[in-house]
């Protein structure tokens, strides 16, 4: 079995790529399974950058392959913000509670076909001896009126998606895991993966 090494302290994350990827015969490890780690600063303005940065350091470091994903939700009213600065929109210490009231005052009152919105994914594979793998995915959606929802993460309760007339916190994770944008871009890495392992 191969054990692949996701650059990531996100909890939600670390779930939706356990269950995206075991099932393909991967043993999957975080970086919360090593504490030792540093933090690496997200200094980039691409989701390509930070997933780059992310990815290639920590497989430098670990001599391993890693793989990273760097995500965000862009709003179209808001000019595609938080995007890549989705995780600290309302600034440190990170909260998705106060992210999400941020996005809400911000939007006020308008209504559905002006709240359109979409999540972004890239994933960045790395591996100390081999050009780095670039891959990406996006789902669209509407921002929703107030938070629904208590599963996933970050934006998910605020994540309408019209084709399940749910948000994605309303989702179980096998649904959110057929139509997020973090598997849309593991679809992409799925076509490419094997050669590049071997
Ligand atoms: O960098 P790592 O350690 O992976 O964790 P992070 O949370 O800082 O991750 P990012 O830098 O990629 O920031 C992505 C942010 O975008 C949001 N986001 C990304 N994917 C999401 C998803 O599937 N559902 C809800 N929100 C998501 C959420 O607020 C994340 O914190
Ligand atoms: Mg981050």
């Amino acid at each position: 079995m191969s054990t692949l090494i996701i650059a990531t302290k996100n909890a939600g994350k670390a779930n939706d790529f356990k269950l995206l990827l075991e099932p393909k015969g991967f043993e999957i490890k975080t970086l919360l399974d090593y504490p030792e780690i540093p933090e690496v600063e997200e200094t980039g303005y691409t989701f390509e950058e930070n997933a780059r940065l992310k990815a290639e350091t920590i497989s430098a470091l670990l001599k391993a392959p890693v793989l990273a994903d760097d995500s965000g939700i862009m709003i179209d009213a808001l000019d595609g913000q938080p995007g890549v600065f989705s995780a600290r929109f309302a600034g440190e210490p990170k909260s998705d509670a106060a992210n999400n009231a941020k996005v809400l005052a911000m939007l006020g009152e308008l209504e559905g076909g002006s709240r359109q919105a979409h999540f972004h994914c890239t994933l960045v594979l790395a591996h100390p001896d081999k050009e780095s793998l670039v891959v990406e995915g996006k789902v669209t959606g509407e921002i929703a009126q107030f938070p629904k929802g208590d599963n996933g993460f970050g934006y998910d309760p605020l994540f309408f998606y019209p084709e399940l007339n749910k948000t994605f916190g309303e989702l179980t994770d096998q649904e959110k895991n057929t139509f997020s944008h973090r598997s849309e871009a593991l679809k992409q890495l799925d076509n490419l993966i094997d050669d590049w392992f071997n």
